[in-house]
């Protein structure tokens, strides 16, 4: 069995982490950390997980916590990079569901995070963790940056369309909406019930920190520069992102459905619709999946992908299990055959 840790077990992102975790058939759950409920017994926090996990969470010194093999950081941006050197240093893998290894370049990082990086020279090494496109990489990999909940459900929808060549990467644009789940378990006033429901809003259209990630991960498939035109809207429902992307082609493409299900025929976690159809983010619901269909309205040369994932389970814990399935050699769907729930 493999130890496991997860750092910021209260949260959304942790909490999620430890619904799956606790039926995976190869792990032990070690550590789960909080420093607000430390002592308290996670099933009274978190009475779903009664009957299946019976450890308190604790606020550990990073040497107890490197007794474990690997340690997920379900944390605030700027707290897995105070401890990943040692942890690594003392032999643990490391899956960061924040942004602090995303980001390639340390002064963008720092532009757009607003704090200087603490360990710069592990950019490099980190591997960014969509497995989609960097499976071998993830497999052989000590420092796993989880991708954020946009970018994965944007990278996925863009990614067959640019490396085929076929659009002009110029002119991407990305209209996603998210649940309030994005915003994390922090009391906010903007995720107030009075505030969230029955209403509906753009944020950050003038620049939102998922920005330089998804640009980064598009540009990597490109040979002509990617422009990005990006803007996220809070929508009244608890989990899901729905991207709806639109692409300029740059020349007739014959069948664009081929295309797509080709390029995701062997994923195990992405579904290609058949043509015409309009994926909602319920089918998703709790489950490691991304479910995309393509269309080509009034054959214009716009082509829209339509692009649905769990902002908590594939666009969080969900990937960083498949992540860790991939960096333990354990069969990649392992623990992640969850069905979506309807209603
Ligand atoms: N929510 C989402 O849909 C997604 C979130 N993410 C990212 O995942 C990370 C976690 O998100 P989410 O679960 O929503 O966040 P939450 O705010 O719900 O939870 C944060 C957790 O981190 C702990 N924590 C906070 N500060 C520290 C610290 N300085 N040291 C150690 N632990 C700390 C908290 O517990 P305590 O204070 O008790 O220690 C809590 O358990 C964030 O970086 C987020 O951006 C990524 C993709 C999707
Ligand atoms: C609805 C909402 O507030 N969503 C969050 C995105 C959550 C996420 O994935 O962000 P990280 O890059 O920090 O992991 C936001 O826009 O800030």
């Amino acid at each position: 069995m493999i130890q496991v840790g997860v750092v910021g077990g209260t949260g959304y992102t942790g909490v999620e982490l430890l619904r799956l975790l606790v039926l995976h058939p190869e792990v032990e759950l070690k550590v789960v950390t909080s420093r607000s409920e430390s002592g308290r017994k996670i099933s009274d926090l978190y009475p779903n997980l009664r009957g299946h996990l019976d450890i308190e969470f604790s606020d550990p010194t990073v040497a107890e916590l490197a007794t474990c093999d690997l340690v997920f950081f379900a944390t605030p941006n700027g707290v897995a990079m105070k401890s990943v050197p040692e942890l690594l240093a003392r032999g643990v893998k490391v899956i960061d569901l924040a942004a602090d290894f995303r980001i390639e370049d340390a002064a963008l990082w720092s532009e757009w995070y607003g704090m200087e990086h603490a360990c710069p020279e592990l950019l490099e090494e980190a591997v960014y963790g969509l497995p989609e496109t960097s499976r071998d990489k993830i497999a052989s990999a000590r420092l796993v940056a989880n991708p954020g909940c946009y970018p994965t459900a944007v990278q996925l929808g863009f990614l067959p369309l640019i490396k085929a060549g076929l659009v002009n990467t110029e002119n991407l644009i990305a209209d996603t909406k998210s649940g309030v789940s994005g915003a994390g378990r922090g009391a906010s006033v903007g995720a107030l019930l009075c505030e969230a429901s029955e209403s509906m809003m753009a944020y950050k259209a003038g620049g939102h920190r998922h920005h330089p990630e998804i640009s980064q991960g598009l540009q990597w498939f490109s040979e002509s520069k990617v422009g990005l035109t990006f803007v996220p809207h809070l929508t009244p429902m608890i989990r899901g992102i729905h991207a709806t992307l639109y692409a300029p082609l740059n020349q007739d493409v014959d069948d664009l459905q081929a295309l797509f299900e080709d390029a995701y025929k062997d994923e195990p976690f992405v579904d290609v619709m058949p043509a015409g159809s309009h994926p909602e983010t319920r089918s998703v619901k709790g489950a490691n999946t991304c479910r995309i269909a393509v269309h080509k309205p009034q054959n214009a040369n716009t082509v829209i992908i339509l692009s649905v994932i769990d902002n908590l389970v594939k666009g969080a814990a969900g990937q960083a299990v498949q992540n860790m399935n991939l960096m333990m050699g354990l069969e990649e769907t392992a623990g992640l055959n969850q069905v979506a729930l309807l209603p």
